[in-house]
């Protein structure tokens, strides 16, 4: 069965520590100022949308827009400070390199590990492993601890793992950037499969020609705030039209 999410009113924010900057000078001058210590930033507010299921759903926005924070939240790592985020179905989530991954443990152990936080017996994860070491193309690193990686190789893994636990709804950030193109195109297959499968999708990236290719449904965020929900190549537009950039036209979809 494909899951299914759903964000009302959703409100995240981080406390920011500042540190106090008063000059020695001005505290002999006594020109103490009182400031704050810290200050609530808002990086997701007034967030509301659903994915229902076996639709793909992209996330797009600019650097800080607050994409990876929504999914952490969507994946449980995170909860809102305001609102309420539900989840139905079991979430695969490759949300940034090395999450889910214990760096002392080598990939092999980290592939059980990770197929046990996704409620996968040992037995089930065995039968499993051949397929995602063939996948990631880690050859004998995949003994290795994860520490050892690079980004590419982390991602590598990170993929293979989360395309194979048969979730119910994948989440996929960035992390395909990473890889090498071979790689990257050999993921887009695998996702596409998926797809096909009737997985729900939840797709956050920068490249929008791979957004447009994958995603029914496109959703623009913009300083945490929700902008637009709907095909994707008005969101596209939208986001293009918020940071004031305007492509070449042999560049729009790319
Ligand atoms: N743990 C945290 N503590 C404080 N601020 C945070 C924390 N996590 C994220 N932020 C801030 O929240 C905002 C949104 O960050 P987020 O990583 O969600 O953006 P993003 O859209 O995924 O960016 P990118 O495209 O660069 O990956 C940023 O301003 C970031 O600095």
């Amino acid at each position: 069965m494909p899951g299914k999410l759903s964000f009302k009113d959703v409100g995240m924010s981080f406390r920011l520590y500042r540190e106090r900057v008063d000059t020695l000078k001005e505290a002999v001058l006594g020109r103490f100022r009182h400031r704050k210590s810290y200050e609530d930033f808002w990086a997701l507010r007034h967030v509301s949308f659903e994915v229902r299921p076996g639709e793909s759903v992209g996330l797009i926005g600019h650097n800080g827009s607050g994409k990876s924070t929504l999914l952490k939240v969507a994946a449980g790592v995170l909860r809102p400070t305001e609102g309420t985020a539900r989840v139905e179905g079991r979430i695969s989530p490759m949300i940034e390199l090395a999450a889910g991954f214990d760096p002392d443990l080598t990939g092999r152990d980290n592939i059980f590990l990770n197929g046990a936080l996704m409620g996968h017996s040992r037995k089930e994860m065995a039968r499993k492993l051949d397929r995602i070491v063939e996948f990631s193309e880690l050859g004998e690193f995949i003994d290795q601890p994860v520490k050892n990686y690079s980004s590419g190789m982390y991602a590598r893994l990170g993929f293979a793992i989360a395309a194979d636990v048969d979730p119910e709804i994948l989440i996929i950030d960035e992390v395909l950037a990473v890889g090498d193109e071979r790689f990257q195109a050999k993921c887009m297959e695998r996702i596409r499969s998926i797809r096909q499968g009737g997985c729900t999708i939840f797709y956050v990236s920068h490249t929008m020609g791979s957004v447009t290719e994958l995603c029914d449904r496109v959703i623009v965020l913009h300083h945490g705030q929700l902008v637009f929900d709907g095909a994707p190549e008005p969101a596209i537009a939208r986001y293009r039209e918020l940071q004031g950039f305007h492509p070449p036209p042999e560049a729009r979809t790319a």
